[in-house]
């Protein structure tokens, strides 16, 4: 699809979670309703596990089938009836053979789900004194990238854990991304340390905007999301970004600074591929 514009006005809603499913869901539908009103966004983006406490233990009582669920319904009559692209967050997704996955639904202004991302990496860690967190003992890993089409531009999608892996970004970089969105919900031992830093790198090492998008934090919550959902920049500015609590992030990305960045720092032309595919560039 040809390029519409360069300029792309994003609302990203970093969202108060709870363990009723009905109340995360309507909590939802009116911050979209609100931000169309308010802002008329092109883009909705919202956080990882939107739908559901974040916890191993919750996932298979919380999950879905797509695109027929609740949960997915809801986001596709919204974009329908706002018009808008909705890229909605995660949810725990029921999947074939009784598997769940950890999933972000993408919905288009006509309410058609134009992709579906299975978190590819799951969060497995063991941080001594920190955090402990398996995803694993109860879902299973994505094996399928994931790009959509918004208006000309190409846009990865990946989740949360799956920022760690720069292998996941550059990929998407050299199928053209300009940016690359994660539902996340990083936490109070990592998210100091690493959430800035990994999206900033990412952004750096491919000159695209990255785009996270947090639950808000709750300190009584037994997974403590960090919140600070944010939008850097093709030159891993941070271009935008939320404190903890409840709050909407409303950006216009230009995406002419791709282009800008790529031609005055051309690393991806100057990479010397020839050296480093050699035996000791090996595992
Ligand atoms: O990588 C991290 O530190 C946090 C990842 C995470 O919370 C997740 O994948 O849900």
């Amino acid at each position: 699809m040809s390029k519409v514009s360069n300029i792309m006005r994003l609302a990203l809603l970093q969202l108060k979670g709870s363990k009723d499913k009905t109340v995360n869901v309507q909590n939802a539908v009116s911050k979209i309703e609100a931000a169309v009103r308010e802002h008329q966004p092109r883009l909705i983006t919202l956080p990882e596990c939107f739908n559901a406490p974040y916890g191993t233990k919750y996932f298979r009582e919380y999950s879905e089938t797509i695109p027929d669920g609740y949960t997915s319904q809801q986001l596709s009559n919204l974009a329908k009836k706002h018009q808008v692209y909705i890229v909605g967050g995660t949810i725990p997704e029921l999947g074939e053979n009784d598997a769940i996955y950890n999933t972000c639904t993408v919905w288009s202004p006509s309410g058609d789900l134009i992709a579906k991302h299975r978190k590819m990496h799951l969060f497995d860690i063991d941080v001594k004194g920190g955090i402990r967190f398996k995803e694993s003992e109860t879902l299973s890993a994505g094996n399928d990238f994931t790009t959509i089409d918004v208006d000309g531009h190409k846009i990865g999608i990946g989740i949360c854990y799956d920022i760690r892996f720069e292998e996941m970004a550059r990929l998407y970089r050299n199928e053209g991304c300009e940016m690359i969105i994660y539902p996340a919900a990083f936490n109070m031992t990592t998210g100091p340390l690493h959430w800035e830093l990994l999206q900033r790198s990412r952004a750096n090492d491919n000159q695209l905007f990255v785009v996270t998008t947090s639950p808000a934090r709750d300190p009584s919550a037994e997974y403590v999301a960090y919140g600070h959902s944010m939008i850097v920049d093709p030159w891993a500015k941070v271009q935008k970004s939320a404190s903890d609590g409840e709050e909407t992030v409303v950006a216009d990305i230009d995406f002419s600074l791709v282009e800008q960045v790529r031609q005055q720092i051309p690393v991806f032309s100057q990479r010397r591929l020839d050296l480093y595919a050699t035996a000791r560039n090996g595992q």
